[in-house]
């Protein structure tokens, strides 16, 4: 690519950069001349999209290299790495048209094993497969001698056989039924409510009296544990209703004359309601995230994932997901169980038996199939080219024409290409072309690749840019980063983390008609694909829905979230929090006042100077509009009279005569330049800390030089400076790993604080902050855990309403301990 872009031209360079959208095809025409005379671009093209360089097509050759690793890793007992190795040699191992029949079956089983969710997305009544797979498992024995791609699984399934202890498949009767698996999995995991509504199902299931009886001894053995060691727990959810029913709250698209089109309630909605859910246009995922995530759904790899049947790029959770994202099979579902059941129980199996079949859905396009003949630039593009390739190929597609009309028109998203900078323009153009002749060569139709072509996928990107959602993934891990086990939890041997993973980006037509606010009204999660949006306050009608778009008022101040917006997003945010005074955006980097005994705060040039416009705007705005989402300042502070106030920082309209390093209550003078020489002093400490945090080296003299850090920034930064909350739980961590957890409690705490001051009151950013303390609290069975689980189930409810436990699955495990401490 920097080949490429070096090698142009500078006046054609210089045309790209004051290009415009109305002069784009012009402009693309001219490059595309260029490229067309250049032997490097087409040996580019060549080596990412040519058939003799595919080099993610199948290979057996590959194949059994990777299987022979596998092999000797599972003889040397390495069996995480053989587990891998036969993975990928399935990646890459060639599977013919006739030896689909038995890899289907094969897989089938195989999955049920070691999976009963995706088992029961194919057959719903998965009952009696031990047999079955002792049969398959026999017949593919032989077959291996001469079909790699069987002999693979064969060991794979031997491995799982052989070492995974509640799958053993030889296990006769009851342990047949998937559900049955499921339940007892569920009940000792302590998810009490799926558990007996999975041996409900198996029960209904299960053809012979005996096993009806024995699932039926087992659902009463569940019941009276339950009601002996589970009484309810009540949860203080503040009286806190979750409406779950978009389809119930009316939402319209509005003009407005500065954020052009949004969305807005056209009745009062209430807090913690599910106002909007759509599937994607397109999605892809991220590099980071091909090995560890399956690319259809994003949801993290079971160990026996799902290789690709005909390139050798992604892997998937399970079949169903291959098929969806355009893989060739397709499984009969097995549709007999719903009709015994009652309606809650059918909602629930429809749920979990993901009843799908795309072969009847003229919507779905396989949004994989073009980026699967082998070739690699699907792998090599960035991920928003090849999430462009995917919206480009989906519309040629669904319009059911060649020709290439406006897509801007088709898809009405927008866009800033005017306002670009000349170095991603250049870029931009550059994809396009390329991008365009790798689909001519996998696309199974023509594409003319011209000027106005190429600058429909110029303008594509720029869609892209400004309307794409980045998908996260909330995991759950330890304090130095490893994936949390539940089982240690009530060993105490745990304190928890919440991480936040960036997993996909994707585009949705719906969603991306809401505007941006620094204090967002409303929250934006994904379960698997889908996109689930949720009020987190009260919104009277004919209010701005407004998500964020990434900087809030609490996370960033004002300087550095409109910088970013206007980056990322050309514009500039004029949102409550951004045109008026609030005491998160002048205390998160402030100094504190010289004087002891002063709450009043210091601020530095660039925040005083971005405050005062703040003040001169709201003087000349006449109006701002009573429905904007909020952020009451008066809410950040406590009642308690003592706490300094909003009032008090700016000194009743002083601060448009303040300068720079004069407190804004007493006017005395603080020496900014030295002051930051010492927090960056302090700082180099704490790094240090948290590099032993990584390598798990905390001494106890790092800890005592942190500690004393922090007491220099407390007497330099004023008290709501946000890096003093970082350090409160920097150090937090720090003695959670040294097992002294009474410290690491008080940190943990001293750090929520700082944060209840910055943020709203519940913010889901308190909500991360609170998962700690709880877990600290539990391992010390200190009996406000409860208290704190309470506040944080409160905050998760808000946010993700009934999704709340999916998202974030050890929230019922800290219910449970609590419920275990209380009595
Ligand atoms: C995802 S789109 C939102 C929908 C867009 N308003 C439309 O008409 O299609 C993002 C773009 O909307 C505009 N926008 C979003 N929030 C805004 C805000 N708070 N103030 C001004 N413009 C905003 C910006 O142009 C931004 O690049």
């Amino acid at each position: 690519m920097e080949k490429l872009k070096s090698a142009i031209p500078e006046s054609l360079k210089r045309m790209v950069w004051d290009s415009t959208e109305h002069n784009l095809p012009q402009t693309c025409s001219s490059l595309l001349d260029f490229l067309l005379h250049f032997p490097l671009f087409h040996q580019m093209v060549k080596d990412l999209a040519g058939s003799d360089r595919a080099l993610c097509g199948k290979n057996k050759e590959d194949a059994l290299k990777w299987k022979a690793k596998g092999n000797h890793c599972f003889t040397t007992g390495d069996y995480p790495n053989a587990l891998d190795s036969y993975s990928q040699a399935l990646r890459v191992a060639p599977i013919q048209a006739d030896e689909m029949d038995n890899n289907l079956k094969m897989n089938h089983l195989t999955e049920c094993v070691r999976d009963c969710d995706r088992a029961l997305q194919f057959s719903p009544s998965y009952a009696k497969v031990s047999s079955l797979l002792y049969h398959a498992l026999k017949k593919i024995y032989v077959l291996s001698i001469t079909c790699i791609f069987q002999g693979i699984y064969f060991v794979k399934v031997s491995f799982i056989i052989g070492f995974d202890v509640s799958m053993l498949i030889f296990r006769s009767g009851l342990m047949d039924i998937a559900w049955y698996r499921r339940g007892l999995a569920n009940a000792s995991l302590g998810v009490y409510d799926y558990a007996v509504n999975d041996l409900n199902v198996a029960k209904s299931v299960e053809v012979s009296a005996g096993g009806r009886g024995q699932i039926e001894n087992e659902l009463q053995t569940l019941l009276d544990q339950h009601s002996r060691t589970n009484p309810p727990l009540q949860l203080s959810l503040e009286n806190l209703n979750i409406f779950d029913e978009p389809h119930q709250i009316k939402l319209q698209c509005v003009n407005t004359p500065d954020k052009a089109r949004g969305m807005a309630s056209t009745s009062d909605i209430p807090r913690a309601s599910l106002v909007h859910t759509e599937e994607p246009l397109a999605i892809v995922i991220l590099k980071n995230c091909r090995e560890s995530h399956c690319h259809y759904c994003l949801n993290e790899l079971p160990v026996d994932k799902v290789p690709c049947t005909s390139c050798s790029i992604p892997f998937y959770c399970s079949q169903n997901c291959q098929l969806l994202a355009g893989g060739r099979l397709y499984y009969p579902r097995d549709r007999v169980i719903l009709e015994n059941l009652s309606d809650t129980l059918k909602q629930y199996v429809a749920q979990i038996a993901l009843d799908y079949n795309p072969e009847t859905d003229s919507e779905h396009i396989p949004e994989h199939k073009h980026e699967c003949k082998g070739a690699h630039w699907p792998s090599v593009l960035p991920s928003e080219i090849v999430l462009a390739g995917r919206l480009f190929v989906k519309s040629v597609m669904q319009r059911g024409s060649q020709e290439i009309s406006n897509l801007r028109e088709i898809l009405e998203l927008s866009h800033h290409y005017s306002q670009m900078s000349p170095e991603i323009k250049l870029e931009s153009h550059i994809y396009s072309t390329v991008l365009l002749f790798c689909l001519q060569h996998s696309s199974d139709f023509e594409i003319q690749i011209n000027g106005f072509a190429i600058a429909q996928v110029v303008i594509l990107i720029s869609q892209i840019r400004v309307n794409s959602m980045t998908i996260v993934r909330m995991k759950s891990t330890d304090i130095q980063g490893h994936d949390y086990q539940y089982d240690k939890v009530s060993s105490g041997a745990l304190t928890s983390n919440v991480e936040q993973v960036k997993v996909g980006q994707a585009i949705y037509r719906d969603g991306s008609l809401f505007n941006h606010s620094c204090q967002p009204n409303i929250h934006a999660y994904f379960i698997s694909r889908t996109l689930c949006i949720r009020t987190t306050e009260s919104v009277a009608a004919g209010c701005d829905l407004e998500l964020s778009y990434g900087p809030q008022v609490g996370q960033w101040d004002a300087k550095d979230r409109n910088e970013f917006l206007e980056n990322e997003y050309s514009f500039r945010c004029q949102c409550s929090g951004c045109s008026k005074a609030n005491l998160s955006d002048l205390v998160l980097n402030a100094f504190r006042c010289v004087k002891s005994n002063c709450p009043g705060i210091v601020l530095d040039a660039s925040v005083l100077n971005c405050e005062k416009h703040k003040i001169k705007k709201l003087a000349n705005i006449s109006r701002t509009s009573s429905c904007e989402p909020h952020f009451q300042a008066e809410n950040l502070n406590s009642d308690n009279k003592n706490e300094v106030t909003l009032d008090a920082f700016l000194c009743s309209n002083n601060l448009p005569n303040m300068n720079p390093g004069f407190c804004l209550k007493c006017g005395s003078y603080r020496d900014l330049e030295s002051s930051r020489s010492a927090v960056d002093k302090a700082w180099k400490c704490i790094r240090r800390l948290q590099d032993a945090i990584v390598s798990e080296d905390v001494s106890g003299f790092k800890l005592s030089d942190a500690s004393k850090s922090l007491h220099l920034l407390k007497s330099i930064l004023h008290a709501y400076n946000r890096s003093i909350a970082e350090v409160e739980d920097i150090l937090a961590q720090a003695f959670c790993l040294v097992g002294d957890l009474q410290p690491a409690r008080d940190h943990c705490k001293a750090s929520i604080e700082i944060l209840e001051k910055l943020y709203p009151r519940n913010h889901i950013v308190i909500g991360h902050e609170l998962v700690k303390l709880s877990s600290i609290q539990l391992a010390l069975r200190d009996s406000t855990a409860s208290e704190t689980i309470n506040q944080l189930a409160n905050i998760f409810s808000c946010y993700y309403g009934k999704h709340a436990d999916t998202i974030f699955p050890p929230l019922q495990i800290f219910r449970k301990e609590t419920q275990k401490i209380v009595l």
